[in-house]
């Protein structure tokens, strides 16, 4: 018997890094009628049959599972952003992080194009609210350094806006990553956004990374959403106020004697974190449970 990583899915092949080879798998038939599917990222058990090629026979338990990409098992998403052109909408680092929080994920937040703007307002929000938050040049290589050691040897999902740099970055980190990253560029055409195909790659630095396509503020209305009273459990630098509101069940939007308002009037929380609680907490106030629901994939 055989334990891998499944590095792709690819017309009904799942291929199996077993850390010594890359295994062609098929999915008995067991999976379809517990309508299970194997994910990228899953780890799996399979009986290796002839020529690098197996039968996939169980999915260990997830981590975590994300639906829009499909993946599973991230240690470490890394949400790319720029000060520079395109300018990140800190909405969609918000909207993104709280899914991650949501699904037992930890964030990085790196801040790319710093030769072109130093980003202070982004780096501070993201620094001061609780995350591991690095300042990178894709151009110049500053930073990267820092950013592949905090990436080492943990499976992480690139993300961000199209555009930001994420695989300007990846070939930073990975010079000899060179012939490949023209193939991820292709990927990243309009063929790779239709499809949502996902794949992993393995760096020298033990490091697996999934390059996830760039998304759109567009994109971001099909992202999935939690329960309105749910959210605040995902925006971490709120923990320390949510018992200390005058009013039980309070929404921390506008109510009298909230202590999230407190805070981000006090400076204690970004306001722009704040906003985009309120907007997300909107958000799902307008969609109903079950296509929440339904968003969430269960
Ligand atoms: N000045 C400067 N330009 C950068 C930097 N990083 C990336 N770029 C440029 O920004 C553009 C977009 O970079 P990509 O790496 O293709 O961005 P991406 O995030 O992979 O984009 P999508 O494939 O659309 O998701 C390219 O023209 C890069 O040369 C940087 O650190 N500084
Ligand atoms: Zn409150």
């Amino acid at each position: 018997m055989g334990e891998g990583i499944i590095f792709k899915a690819l017309s009904g092949f799942y291929y199996v890094d077993d850390g010594q080879r890359l295994v062609t798998c098929r999915a008995r038939g067991k999976f379809r009628h517990k309508k299970e599917t194997p994910l990228v990222g899953d780890r799996v058990t399979f009986t290796p049959l002839e020529e690098g090629t197996g039968a996939l026979d169980a999915i260990l338990p997830r981590k975590n599972e994300f639906q829009r990409p499909a993946v599973a098992n991230i240690d470490l998403l890394v949400i790319i952003a720029s000060g520079a052109v395109p300018v990140t909408d800190p909405f969609l680092i918000d909207r993104v992080v709280s899914i991650a929080e949501g699904r037992g994920c930890e964030s990085l937040i790196c801040i790319n194009k710093w030769d072109l703007e130093p980003a202070e307002d982004l780096y501070e929000t993201y620094r001061k609210a609780g995350f591991a938050t690095f300042r990178v040049s894709a151009e110049t290589g500053e930073g990267v350094e820092a950013l592949g050691q905090a990436i080492a040897g943990k499976v992480c999902a690139f993300t961000g806006n199209s555009g930001v740099g994420k695989s300007s970055i990846l070939n930073a980190l990975e010079p000899d990553f060179g012939l490949a990253t023209g193939e991820v560029s292709d990927r990243l055409g309009r063929g790779r956004h239709t499809t949502r195909h996902v794949e992993l790659f393995r760096l020298k630095n033990g490091a697996i990374v999934a390059d996830t396509p760039g998304f759109s503020s567009f994109d971001t209305e099909g992202m999935e959403l939690r329960a309105p009273q749910e959210l605040q459990y995902t925006f971490r630098e709120f923990a320390p106020y949510l018992d200390q509101c005058r009013f039980q069940g309070c929404a921390h939007v506008k109510e009298k004697g909230c202590a999230v308002l407190e805070a981000v009037k006090a400076g204690a929380i970004p306001r722009s974190r704040h906003e985009s609680y309120v907007r997300l907490y909107q958000q799902a106030k307008e969609v109903p449970e079950w296509k929440r629901r339904q968003m969430r994939g269960e």
